[in-house]
């Protein structure tokens, strides 16, 4: 017989299982829901009113962070999660059902490096978090050769290279180094206050790229492509979308591009042992019945000195509200009064979640009897000039032991846009064939077949709205400056997109949690 927290953490464990049904052969795609709507449903909130010093809207890892850093303090707290699973943008798979019961990939994000050690900028907050219950790391596998596919040819180049020698390998240098130069003149917490922000800011990449890179160009062409697809890696958009001065902040939020683009070293360096959504999953269970699923936040109410935040059938009053969600999002939930009714500055907070959309992204693995890919010296990580999928990486999963196999690929900016919106036979066709192109015919049918194909679709959940992270066009750091961050009457701010170091990453998100619990105490006293 179950205890009311068994039931909790069946919930919360219940999302994840519901993942590894809703990502096989045929099956439809749903990074939210559960499939086991009892259990989520005896740990949604929906009992009329209820009391807590604090309320924490989210639980991804931000939000997590937050609820357990303020109860730790003896404070009341409740965390609405609008999900069916904790989380968030984080979303472990099991391939139980392709015959590895005790393996698991991830849909979102996963990767964390530098680890403490390997340089100055490390990933620590994460990792630290990881470690405390238990979670560790394993290497990505970098070994062999990576593949080029850039005007036609395919070839391959060592993977202790920097970058692969083409048309774009010129550009690429120029790039790296310029942006590397430049970012270390962003400052972390006010790149507003950049020598040249204003001039950065009236940019987008792509208008830098023109001017700088030679010959004059757009991205699409063959000398610019490598430059177009490291910012496509790195933030899932093109170049023309995105603020020159938001780019150059995320290069140094990062502590430079070689640690956004680098396996060894970098922030693909390592992989959770179990999958990154573990972190989550054990902090949820440490809230118990402090956390409640499938419970959206559609208010934010200001009244008696007090907030009330409600959705269906719900409302909870608390001294303070932290909102750990992504700010695009947080647009969408009503607030009263207005925020620019609540507060001078107001208008600000809700014309910066007008222009802070999130990036396009489709993440997909492709799992295999084992990693045909090694037999041929290649490390199963390429990049591509053409193709849906344009980046790659062997994602075979902990603890390796020759089988499965699994490849797995980003489809990012406009590719997403246009693969989104195409049925999962047409997406899986065109995966096999830009696969096929850089790892060979065996991608379509090697030794023992395929065994299963997995899609995190981002842009098509209600609870993401894309990913990996927000973005800026020019004008909205300046405009905006801390505005992300700000605390405007009792609601505190949260999620990665808040955060000075990592921003866009998991680790940023645990940034951005301390931060806000942190907020909380000192306006609690
Ligand atoms: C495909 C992909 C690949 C990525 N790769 C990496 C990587 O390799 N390494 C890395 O470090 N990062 C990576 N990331 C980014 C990383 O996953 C995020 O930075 C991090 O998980 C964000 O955490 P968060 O808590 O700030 O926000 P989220 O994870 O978005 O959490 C917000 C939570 O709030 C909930 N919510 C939203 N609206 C409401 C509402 N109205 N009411 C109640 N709840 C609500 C959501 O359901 C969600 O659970 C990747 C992301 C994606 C999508």
């Amino acid at each position: 017989m179950g205890t009311k927290n068994d039931v909790s953490r069946r919930a919360i464990l219940g999302g994840m299982a519901a993942a590894a049904g809703a990502f096989g052969f045929g099956c439809s795609d749903d990074v939210s829901s559960s499939d086991d709507a009892s259990l989520a449903h005896a740990s949604r909130l929906s009992n009329g009113e209820q009391e807590c010093d604090v309320v924490v809207v989210g639980a991804g890892i931000a939000g997590l962070v937050a609820a357990r850093a303020l109860s730790a303090q003896g404070l009341s707290v409740l965390v609405l999660e609008a999900r069916g699973r904790v989380g968030g943008r984080t979303l472990n798979q099991s391939l139980a059902r392709n015959g590895f019961s005790d393996r698991t990939i991830e849909l979102g994000g996963q990767f964390v490096g530098p680890l403490p050690g390997q340089g100055p900028w490390p990933q620590d907050k994460i990792y630290n978090l990881a470690a405390e219950f238990g979670i560790g790391t394993f290497k990505t596998y970098n070994e062999g050769n990576y593949v080029n596919y850039g005007q036609g040819l395919r070839t391959t180049y060592s993977s202790a290279s920097r970058v692969p020698l083409d048309l774009g390998t010129p550009n690429l240098i120029i790039a790296l180094t310029a942006f590397n130069a430049l970012a270390k003149q962003v400052p972390l917490d006010a790149p507003w206050d950049a020598p040249k922000a204003a001039e950065w800011d009236s940019m987008t990449v792509e208008s830098w790229m023109r001017s700088s890179l030679l010959p004059p160009a757009g991205p699409d062409a063959p000398t610019n492509h490598a430059v177009q697809l490291a910012v496509q890696s790195v933030l899932s958009t093109e170049p023309r979308e995105v603020s020159l001065l938001r780019w150059l902040f995320y290069v140094a939020s990062a502590g430079g591009l070689d640690n956004l683009l680098n396996t060894a070293g970098g922030g693909q360096d390592s992989r959770f042992v179990g999958g990154s959504q573990r972190i989550s999953v054990a902090m949820a269970e440490t809230l118990g019945e402090r956390l409640h699923l499938n419970t959206a936040v559609r208010r934010i109410q200001h009244a008696d000195g007090k907030v009330k935040v409600s959705g269906d059938g719900y409302t909870v009053t608390a001294k303070r509200v932290i909102v750990a969600i992504p700010p695009s999002l947080a647009g969408r939930m009503a607030y009263d009064p207005p925020l620019a009714a609540l507060h001078p500055r107001g208008f600000l907070r809700d014309q910066l979640t007008q222009r802070f959309p999130m990036a396009s992204v489709i993440k997909i693995n492709l799992v295999y009897e084992r990693p045909f890919w090694r037999d041929d010296g290649l490390a199963g990580q390429a990049t591509s000039d053409s193709g849906a999928v344009r980046v790659t990486f062997d994602n075979t999963p902990y603890p390796e032991s020759g089988s499965p196999g699994v490849l797995m690929g980003f489809i990012e900016g406009d590719e997403a846009r246009i693969w989104s919106a195409r049925s999962r036979e047409e997406r899986y066709a065109k995966v096999l064939d830009d696969m096929a192109r850089l790892f060979g015919p065996r991608v379509r049918a090697p030794l023992g077949g395929i065994q299963g194909y997995y899609e995190g679709l981002w842009n098509l959940d209600e609870w993401a709205g894309g990913g990996p992270t927000c973005n800026q066009a020019p004008g909205g750091l300046i405009q905006y400056r801390s505005a992300v961050r700000d605390p405007i009457g009792l609601i505190h701010w949260s999620g990665t997109e808040t955060a000075t170091r990592w921003t866009g990453f998991m680790d940023g998100a645990v940034e951005s949690g301390q931060r806000a619990a942190q907020e909380v105490l000192t306006a609690l006293g």
